[in-house]
């Protein structure tokens, strides 16, 4: 679906991305990047883009082990967000921005401020799968938060992810609210897209949360 986008878009149905020298080439173009996003990105990408796509990429698993101390959380009570796992047998649903021309230099320079430089995470080359056309792939970037980097906390049961997410907000807003619009994308991309990870978590905090607090301050959190 082609698409004139400005930064306050959120992700329509489905796009692609673009590159630079030293990122994945858009055959189609190679003015062109595709930006692959599994987290924040899907539902704030937050810069313009062209096109993008639902799909997903394989041989990667989506884990809430990276620590964010600005846009979910602070220095003292770290938040929770979503980095890739290499998994043999795992599949990471998200969208695919196709950025072109100017695009391409401002969605990298700002991503590299929100994802880099704020977020402690790298880039890397995926293979990104469109839901419309999985027979024709697409080279992609991807912003990962390997173990190396400071902010990252690994891994840790499904519950105490879930009670940390519950107690922790930071400038982008509470870090529940991350969580639970990660789930309504991943419902919207229907039965085949699961993630056992992501659904543990939301069934945690659905358990803790009338604990946690009453219904009416539960809504004020998000
Ligand atoms: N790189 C992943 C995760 C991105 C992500 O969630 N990054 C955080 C940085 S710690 C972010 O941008 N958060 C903005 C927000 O929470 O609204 C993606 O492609 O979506």
């Amino acid at each position: 679906m082609k698409q004139e986008s400005t930064a306050q878009n959120t992700p329509p149905a489905s796009p692609p991305t673009s590159s630079p020298v030293q990122h994945p080439r858009d055959d189609g173009d190679p003015q062109a990047l595709w930006i692959f996003g599994y987290g924040s990105l899907v539902w704030r990408p937050d810069f313009a883009y062209s096109d993008s796509r639902v799909g997903f990429v394989r041989g990667y698993s989506r884990r809430f082990w990276q620590g964010d101390t600005f846009h979910r959380g602070s220095d003292k009570m770290p938040g929770r967000v979503v980095t890739l796992l290499e998994d043999h047998e795992g599949c990471t649903w998200g969208v695919a921005y196709q950025v072109q021309g100017e695009q391409v230099s401002e969605a990298l320079k700002y991503l590299n401020v929100r994802e880099a430089v704020l977020g402690g995470y790298d880039t890397k080359e995926v293979t990104f799968y469109p839901q419309d056309n999985p027979d024709q792939p697409l080279k992609a970037l991807a912003y990962v938060a390997t173990p190396q980097n400071p902010g990252y906390l690994g891994p840790a049961p499904e519950e105490a992810i879930a009670t940390q997410i519950l107690a922790c907000r930071g400038f982008s807003g509470h870090n529940l609210e991350y969580l639970l619009r990660l789930a309504d994308f991943m419902q919207l991309c229907g039965p085949q897209a699961q993630d056992e990870h992501l659904a543990a978590i939301v069934d945690a905090v659905g358990t803790m949360l009338p604990c946690f607090c009453p219904t009416e301050q539960a809504l004020a959190l998000v």
